[in-house]
Protein backbone atom coordinates (compact mmCIF):
# COMPACT_ATOMS: atom_id res chain seq x y z
CA UNK A 1 0.00 0.00 0.00
CA UNK A 2 1.49 3.18 -1.14
CA UNK A 3 1.32 6.34 1.42
CA UNK A 4 -1.24 8.10 -0.67
CA UNK A 5 -3.72 5.65 0.18
CA UNK A 6 -2.37 4.68 3.57
CA UNK A 7 -3.83 8.30 4.99
CA UNK A 8 -7.35 7.54 4.62
CA UNK A 9 -7.27 4.69 5.77
CA UNK A 10 -5.32 5.77 8.83
CA UNK A 11 -6.97 4.66 12.30
CA UNK A 12 -7.34 8.08 14.32
CA UNK A 13 -6.03 7.85 17.81
CA UNK A 14 -7.09 10.62 19.89
CA UNK A 15 -4.98 11.81 23.52
CA UNK A 16 -4.61 14.14 26.27
CA UNK A 17 -5.10 14.91 29.81
CA UNK A 18 -7.94 12.56 31.77
CA UNK A 19 -11.59 13.90 31.32
CA UNK A 20 -10.72 15.96 28.74
CA UNK A 21 -13.21 14.06 26.27
CA UNK A 22 -11.51 11.82 24.89
CA UNK A 23 -13.93 8.73 24.84
CA UNK A 24 -17.20 11.26 24.38
CA UNK A 25 -15.84 13.17 21.26
CA UNK A 26 -14.09 10.08 20.09
CA UNK A 27 -17.46 8.16 20.09
CA UNK A 28 -18.78 11.06 18.41
CA UNK A 29 -15.75 11.22 15.51
CA UNK A 30 -16.83 7.59 14.95
CA UNK A 31 -20.26 7.68 14.27
CA UNK A 32 -19.60 10.68 11.67
CA UNK A 33 -16.64 8.97 9.84
CA UNK A 34 -19.27 5.25 10.27
CA UNK A 35 -15.73 3.96 11.57
CA UNK A 36 -15.58 1.48 14.76
CA UNK A 37 -14.81 3.00 17.48
CA UNK A 38 -12.52 1.23 20.50
CA UNK A 39 -12.02 2.86 24.09
CA UNK A 40 -8.89 1.46 25.58
CA UNK A 41 -10.15 1.70 29.12
CA UNK A 42 -13.21 0.27 28.24
CA UNK A 43 -11.64 -2.70 26.46
CA UNK A 44 -10.00 -2.82 29.37
CA UNK A 45 -13.20 -3.18 31.96
CA UNK A 46 -14.70 -5.31 29.40
CA UNK A 47 -12.04 -7.86 29.78
CA UNK A 48 -12.11 -8.18 33.94
CA UNK A 49 -15.92 -7.03 33.43
CA UNK A 50 -14.90 -4.59 36.27
CA UNK A 51 -14.85 -0.38 36.21
CA UNK A 52 -11.70 1.09 35.60
CA UNK A 53 -10.87 1.53 39.63
CA UNK A 54 -11.20 -2.10 40.71
CA UNK A 55 -9.02 -3.23 37.60
CA UNK A 56 -6.26 -0.98 39.63
CA UNK A 57 -6.66 -2.56 42.99
CA UNK A 58 -6.64 -6.05 41.43
CA UNK A 59 -3.67 -5.64 39.09
CA UNK A 60 -2.44 -2.75 40.14
CA UNK A 61 -0.71 0.25 38.17
CA UNK A 62 1.93 -1.55 36.44
CA UNK A 63 0.09 -4.26 35.59
CA UNK A 64 -2.56 -2.16 34.25
CA UNK A 65 -0.13 0.03 31.84
CA UNK A 66 1.07 -3.33 30.65
CA UNK A 67 -2.19 -4.40 29.79
CA UNK A 68 -2.76 -1.01 27.90
CA UNK A 69 -0.04 -1.37 25.84
CA UNK A 70 -0.69 -4.89 24.55
CA UNK A 71 -4.26 -3.55 23.69
CA UNK A 72 -3.28 -0.21 22.06
CA UNK A 73 -0.73 -2.35 20.42
CA UNK A 74 -3.14 -4.76 18.87
CA UNK A 75 -5.51 -2.05 17.20
CA UNK A 76 -2.86 0.42 16.03
CA UNK A 77 -1.79 -2.23 13.74
CA UNK A 78 -5.57 -1.92 12.64
CA UNK A 79 -6.74 0.59 9.32
CA UNK A 80 -9.83 2.81 9.89
CA UNK A 81 -10.77 2.52 13.70
CA UNK A 82 -11.58 5.40 16.29
CA UNK A 83 -9.14 4.88 18.84
CA UNK A 84 -9.23 7.06 22.49
CA UNK A 85 -6.18 6.18 25.21
CA UNK A 86 -6.69 6.17 28.56
CA UNK A 87 -5.01 9.66 30.48
CA UNK A 88 -1.43 8.18 31.16
CA UNK A 89 -1.13 6.10 28.06
CA UNK A 90 1.20 8.66 26.61
CA UNK A 91 3.28 8.13 29.64
CA UNK A 92 4.63 5.10 27.78
CA UNK A 93 7.13 5.93 25.04
CA UNK A 94 6.08 2.62 23.35
CA UNK A 95 2.82 3.51 22.67
CA UNK A 96 3.79 7.13 21.96
CA UNK A 97 6.12 4.87 19.09
CA UNK A 98 3.66 2.53 17.81
CA UNK A 99 0.68 5.07 17.21
CA UNK A 100 2.69 8.38 15.93
CA UNK A 101 4.50 5.82 13.43
CA UNK A 102 0.47 4.54 12.23
CA UNK A 103 -1.83 6.24 13.22
CA UNK A 104 -2.87 10.28 13.18
CA UNK A 105 -2.59 11.26 16.50
CA UNK A 106 -5.22 13.78 18.23
CA UNK A 107 -4.29 15.91 20.71
CA UNK A 108 -7.43 17.25 22.80
CA UNK A 109 -5.70 20.32 25.08
CA UNK A 110 -7.44 22.21 27.89
CA UNK A 111 -6.41 24.78 30.55
CA UNK A 112 -5.99 24.06 33.81
CA UNK A 113 -8.48 27.00 34.62
CA UNK A 114 -10.99 24.58 32.39
CA UNK A 115 -10.44 21.41 33.54
CA UNK A 116 -10.46 21.72 37.54
CA UNK A 117 -14.09 22.71 36.95
CA UNK A 118 -14.65 19.53 35.80
CA UNK A 119 -13.10 17.52 38.49
CA UNK A 120 -16.00 16.79 40.42
CA UNK A 121 -17.60 14.93 37.73
CA UNK A 122 -14.51 12.32 36.93
CA UNK A 123 -13.05 12.20 40.59
CA UNK A 124 -14.50 8.68 41.24
CA UNK A 125 -13.83 6.96 37.95
CA UNK A 126 -10.22 7.85 37.92
CA UNK A 127 -8.27 5.78 40.52
CA UNK A 128 -5.07 8.25 39.50
CA UNK A 129 -6.59 11.03 41.28
CA UNK A 130 -7.35 9.27 44.19
CA UNK A 131 -5.95 10.65 47.48
CA UNK A 132 -3.80 13.74 46.03
CA UNK A 133 -4.38 17.23 47.01
CA UNK A 134 -5.39 19.83 44.75
CA UNK A 135 -1.76 20.83 44.20
CA UNK A 136 -0.90 17.49 43.71
CA UNK A 137 -3.53 17.00 40.39
CA UNK A 138 -2.27 20.54 39.13
CA UNK A 139 1.44 19.26 39.13
CA UNK A 140 0.32 16.04 37.71
CA UNK A 141 -1.47 18.62 35.00
CA UNK A 142 1.44 20.21 34.08
CA UNK A 143 3.52 17.55 34.05
CA UNK A 144 1.86 15.22 31.50
CA UNK A 145 1.25 18.30 29.27
CA UNK A 146 4.79 17.86 28.51
CA UNK A 147 3.84 13.94 27.14
CA UNK A 148 1.12 15.26 24.91
CA UNK A 149 3.84 17.50 23.07
CA UNK A 150 4.11 14.71 20.74
CA UNK A 151 0.69 14.39 18.17
CA UNK A 152 -0.23 15.22 14.79
CA UNK A 153 -2.73 17.93 15.78
CA UNK A 154 -4.25 20.10 18.69
CA UNK A 155 -7.31 20.98 19.14
CA UNK A 156 -7.52 23.31 22.19
CA UNK A 157 -11.10 22.71 23.64
CA UNK A 158 -12.12 25.51 26.27
CA UNK A 159 -15.99 26.53 26.03
CA UNK A 160 -16.26 23.79 23.10
CA UNK A 161 -18.88 21.58 23.79
CA UNK A 162 -18.37 18.15 22.79
CA UNK A 163 -20.67 17.97 19.17
CA UNK A 164 -18.33 20.89 18.29
CA UNK A 165 -15.04 19.70 18.75
CA UNK A 166 -16.18 16.48 16.94
CA UNK A 167 -17.40 18.21 13.96
CA UNK A 168 -14.39 20.02 14.25
CA UNK A 169 -11.84 17.16 14.26
CA UNK A 170 -14.08 15.80 11.11
CA UNK A 171 -13.55 18.83 9.47
CA UNK A 172 -9.73 18.95 9.49
CA UNK A 173 -9.17 15.16 8.91
CA UNK A 174 -11.44 15.69 5.53
CA UNK A 175 -8.87 18.98 4.65
CA UNK A 176 -6.01 16.66 5.28
CA UNK A 177 -6.97 14.07 3.02
CA UNK A 178 -7.85 15.94 0.41
CA UNK A 179 -3.97 17.85 0.79
CA UNK A 180 -2.49 14.78 0.61
CA UNK A 181 -4.78 12.91 -1.08
CA UNK A 182 -6.81 14.70 -3.64
CA UNK A 183 -8.75 11.94 -5.70
N1 LIG B 1 -16.00 19.71 25.91
C1 LIG B 1 -16.65 19.31 27.00
N2 LIG B 1 -17.47 20.15 27.64
C2 LIG B 1 -18.12 19.76 28.76
N3 LIG B 1 -18.04 18.54 29.33
C3 LIG B 1 -17.23 17.66 28.73
C4 LIG B 1 -16.49 18.00 27.54
N4 LIG B 1 -15.77 16.91 27.18
C5 LIG B 1 -16.05 15.95 28.09
N5 LIG B 1 -16.92 16.39 29.00
C6 LIG B 1 -17.41 15.63 30.15
O1 LIG B 1 -16.30 15.30 30.97
C7 LIG B 1 -16.41 13.98 31.48
C8 LIG B 1 -15.19 13.16 31.06
O2 LIG B 1 -15.25 12.94 29.66
P1 LIG B 1 -14.55 11.65 29.01
O3 LIG B 1 -14.87 10.45 29.80
O4 LIG B 1 -14.92 11.65 27.57
O5 LIG B 1 -13.03 12.03 29.21
P2 LIG B 1 -11.73 11.18 28.83
O6 LIG B 1 -10.78 12.13 28.22
O7 LIG B 1 -12.11 10.00 28.03
O8 LIG B 1 -11.17 10.73 30.25
P3 LIG B 1 -10.13 9.51 30.57
O9 LIG B 1 -8.76 9.99 30.25
O10 LIG B 1 -10.24 9.29 32.02
O11 LIG B 1 -10.54 8.34 29.76
C9 LIG B 1 -17.74 13.43 30.95
O12 LIG B 1 -18.72 13.59 31.94
C10 LIG B 1 -18.03 14.29 29.74
O13 LIG B 1 -19.40 14.43 29.49
O1 LIG C 1 -4.61 9.42 33.33
C1 LIG C 1 -4.51 8.25 33.75
O2 LIG C 1 -3.47 7.82 34.27
C2 LIG C 1 -5.67 7.35 33.61
C3 LIG C 1 -6.74 7.77 32.86
C4 LIG C 1 -7.91 6.93 32.58
O3 LIG C 1 -8.31 7.08 31.25
C5 LIG C 1 -7.63 5.45 32.89
O4 LIG C 1 -6.84 4.88 31.88
C6 LIG C 1 -6.99 5.30 34.22
O5 LIG C 1 -7.87 5.81 35.18
C7 LIG C 1 -5.63 6.03 34.26
MG1 LIG D 1 -11.83 7.98 28.33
Amino acid sequence: MNNRESIREKSIVIIGFMGVGKTTVGELVAKKLYRDFIDIDRVIENSFNIPIVDVFKLIGEKSFRQKEKEIIKEYCAQKLKVISLGGGAYLQEDIRKVTLENCIVIFLDITWESWKERLNIIIDSRPVLHGKTMEEIEELFYKRQGIYKSHHSKLETDNLNTIDIADFIVESLKIAYEMYDPN
